[in-house]
């Protein structure tokens, strides 16, 4: 399947403690995302591994793609749609080499041109850029201006996604500058209920696709 615009769902291990992890995705996928990361910076390869798997098969059944935040080997082991690297997770072509043909690359690249031309040139399917606004998720990420949105544009036709802080206030001026995928954590998921979740999905697919 291959890559137009939507909502891209990340998941937070801290917002999705406590048995949310699989409700609170379905809601996202309900509401319409058509990309869900699986992003775990924990060390339990078992519970990892098994939460992965179970992702993959709510995707599946939601039409949408599972995306494994830095680790190609749990990518390769569950069978997912693909994986994001950021700059120190490791070489792009080689997890490019390793992936099965179809599988999605995704690349940070910051607010760099030359990061994004590199990451095509290695075969990524994507682009990532931001952060753009204050995030609660990472809160040391350094800032991206919107123009970088537009600049990308210019040099690469690969779809652009905007990450940082991203909420229904302030979308439509990442569309505007012409994100095709908004990459979303805490404007998602810090709900008190998967109805909640699946609303603010819902709510952002519309804006994208208006
Ligand atoms: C869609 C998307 N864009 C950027 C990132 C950040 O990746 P990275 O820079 O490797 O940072 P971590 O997420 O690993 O902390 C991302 N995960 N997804
Ligand atoms: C992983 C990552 N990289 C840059 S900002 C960010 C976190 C995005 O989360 P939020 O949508 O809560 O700001
Ligand atoms: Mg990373």
């Amino acid at each position: 399947m291959s890559l137009t615009r939507g909502l891209y769902a990340i998941t937070d291990s801290l917002l999705l403690a406590d048995d949310r992890l699989l409700p609170y995705c379905e809601a996202v996928l309900k509401g319409g995302a058509s990309l869900l990361q699986y992003r775990d910076k924990t060390r339990d390869q078992a519970r990892r591994h098994d939460e992965a798997l179970r992702l993959r098969e709510l995707c599946e059944r939601y039409g949408a793609q599972l995306i494994i935040n830095d680790d190609v080997a749990l990518a390769l082991a569950v069978e997912a749609h693909g994986v994001h690297l950021g700059q120190t997770d490791g070489s792009l072509s080689e997890a490019r080499a390793r992936l099965p043909q179809g599988a999605l690359l995704g690349a940070t690249c910051h607010a760099n041109l030359e990061l994004a031309a590199a990451a095509e040139q290695a075969g990524a399917d994507y682009l990532a850029f931001g952060r753009f606004f204050l995030s609660k998720t990472k809160p040391g990420a350094a800032a991206a201006p919107l123009s970088i949105l537009h600049d990308a544009g210019q040099q690469s036709r690969l779809p652009k996604v905007a990450i940082g802080g991203v909420s229904l206030d302030n979308a439509a001026s990442l569309l505007d500058a012409g994100a095709d995928y908004l990459a979303v954590v805490n404007s998602l998921f810090a709900a008190d209920n998967a109805a909640e979740v699946e609303r603010r999905a819902r709510a952002f697919v519309e804006l994208i696709h208006s």
